[in-house]
């Protein structure tokens, strides 16, 4: 593994990929070596490795461990263990005290007044995802006003009478999150609008509320998918829905359960726009001290690795259903992330968005816990359910199951193999049971790994 940038050459054994911080910007901490023990009776503080079988030798380990003292000093050195641990954890104590420096200083900098200067939001749509947002937003500031347009008459009377989305019985929402099934009232005088309209029913919706949307509005896409008969993403179906090509938008995506956003667990997002000043009001706009939003400008890559992982829960959720063990998991999902990653990167997108928060971290959530309605749904086809059943008992999308037919048109047009996305689009259009999919996939031929 090559060593972390951040922590020096000696710090090759740790995971140093930072989740929350760029490379660039974290303080240079001093080497903090952890070596492999070698089983020997009095290991010598040059040769010592810590591949501790239990807690106790660890704690034991870790106590006579220590740096290898300078050369020069080696031979003169008198500070015992108990010293050197000290130094030890001197050095940690003062490595992260910089760090909670720069970030106290780097968060005041960043502060600006985009909340201060927002007075109205607009949520578009009622599902689980808007109403999470749409509670998140207002619980930024009371006198904000947020606006939820839904379609239904029922979910506007139980928002405003009880403040109860039936998405989330057990969660009150603000007092300042009002809902309403009129467009007009919902959209004029919107500073930002949230787009959390399923993707498959994005174009409709938003031509019917076209000529209330300001030319101006930034449009904060909370959606994830690909419009099954033309291809396009939510940064193509907006503006090409209101006829406005110049629509601020921003994609906003990543690692998020609607359930968990509202139970205020911790959180963390991207944004991405080619305008910064757009990423970075949307920043300020979100974030709060459990949703970290980070900013990218590579909105292909957010919105593609954003779709694309809803078709992979599938896959991973029919490896449950069919009970194929963790290995053939592991592997379904690498081969999946190369195959997204491929198409992806020939889109335009880069790599190292496929491996952030909105690829990796998405995937890794949706296609490892029970709360994806597209894992779900992937362990009911698994399970031999039909997909008109399995729908027919769904009151949430699965943005997984229209995606897929539209994976395979984009894999084509760009001569990309993607043999999982491909069977599960052939799964879901009934042309191939699971079962032969599987034999089909493992007699795949034995190619290099790339
Ligand atoms: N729920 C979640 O945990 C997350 C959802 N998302 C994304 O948010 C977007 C919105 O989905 P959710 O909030 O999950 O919705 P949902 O699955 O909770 O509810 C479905 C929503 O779609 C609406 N709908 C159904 N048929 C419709 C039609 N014909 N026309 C217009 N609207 C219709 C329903 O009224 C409801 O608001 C999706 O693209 C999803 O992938 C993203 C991250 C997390
Ligand atoms: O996008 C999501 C989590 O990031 C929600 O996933 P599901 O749509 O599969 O529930």
């Amino acid at each position: 593994m090559a060593a972390s940038p951040l922590l020096g050459p000696s710090s090759a054994f740790i995971t140093s990929a930072p989740l929350f911080f760029p490379a660039a910007h974290i303080p240079k901490i001093s080497s903090i070596t952890f070596h492999h023990h070698q089983r020997s009776e009095k290991p010598s503080p040059l040769h010592l490795h810590i591949t501790a079988p239990n807690i106790d030798s660890y704690r034991r380990l870790r106590a006579a461990s220590a740096d290898p003292p300078p050369p020069d000093a080696a031979e003169t050195s008198t500070i015992g263990a108990a010293d050197r641990s000290k130094d030890r954890r001197k050095v940690v104590k003062l490595a992260w005290d910089k760090l909670v420096r720069w970030s106290r200083s780097w968060r005041s900098k960043a502060r600006t007044d985009v909340l201060s200067t927002t007075k109205k939001v607009v949520v578009l749509g009622g599902g689980s995802f808007g109403t999470a947002m749409a509670a998140h937003v207002a619980e930024k500031k009371a006198q904000l006003e947020v606006h939820m347009l839904v379609r239904d008459r029922q979910v506007c009377q139980s928002i405003n009478d009880r403040h109860l989305n039936l998405y989330f019985p057990e969660h009150k929402l603000p007092e300042n999150v009002i809902a309403t099934t009129d467009a007009k009232a919902a959209l004029c005088g919107a500073d930002y609008c949230f787009h959390a309209v399923p993707v498959q029913f994005s174009t409709s919706f938003l031509e019917g509320v076209a000529a209330y949307v300001d030319p101006g509005l930034p449009f904060i896409s909370l959606s994830k998918g690909l419009e099954l008969n033309t291809l396009r993403m939510m940064s193509q179906i907006i503006p090409q829905a209101l006829k406005n090509p110049r629509q601020p938008f921003v994609a906003l995506s990543g690692p998020s359960f609607a359930s968990e956003l509202m139970n205020k667990l911790p959180t963390a997002l991207v944004v991405a726009s080619k305008d910064k000043k757009l990423t970075n009001a949307a920043q300020q706009l979100l974030s709060s001290n459990h949703l970290r939003i980070s900013t990218c400008s590579d909105v292909t890559g957010v919105e593609i690795a954003g779709a694309l992982k809803n078709v992979l829960a599938i896959a991973a959720g029919i490896v449950v259903g069919m009970d194929l063990g963790n290995n053939c998991m592991a592997a379904l999902v690498a081969q999946g992330c190369s195959e997204i990653r491929w198409l992806a990167t020939k889109m335009g997108a880069k790599p190292t968005t496929i491996t952030g928060l909105s690829g990796t971290g998405d995937i890794m959530l949706t296609c490892f816990v029970d709360l994806s309605r597209n894992r779900t749904v992937g362990i009911r086809l698994g399970s031999g359910e039909k997909l008109d059943d399995i729908l027919g008992s769904m009151n949430q999308v699965a943005e997984g199951i229209s995606t897929a037919g539209a994976v395979i048109a984009l894999a084509q047009k760009y001569k990309v193999k993607m043999p999982v996305l491909t069977a599960v689009a052939r799964i879901i259009d009934n042309e191939l049971t699971p079962r032969a999919a599987v034999l089909e996939l493992m007699s795949l031929p034995q190619v290099e790994d790339v």
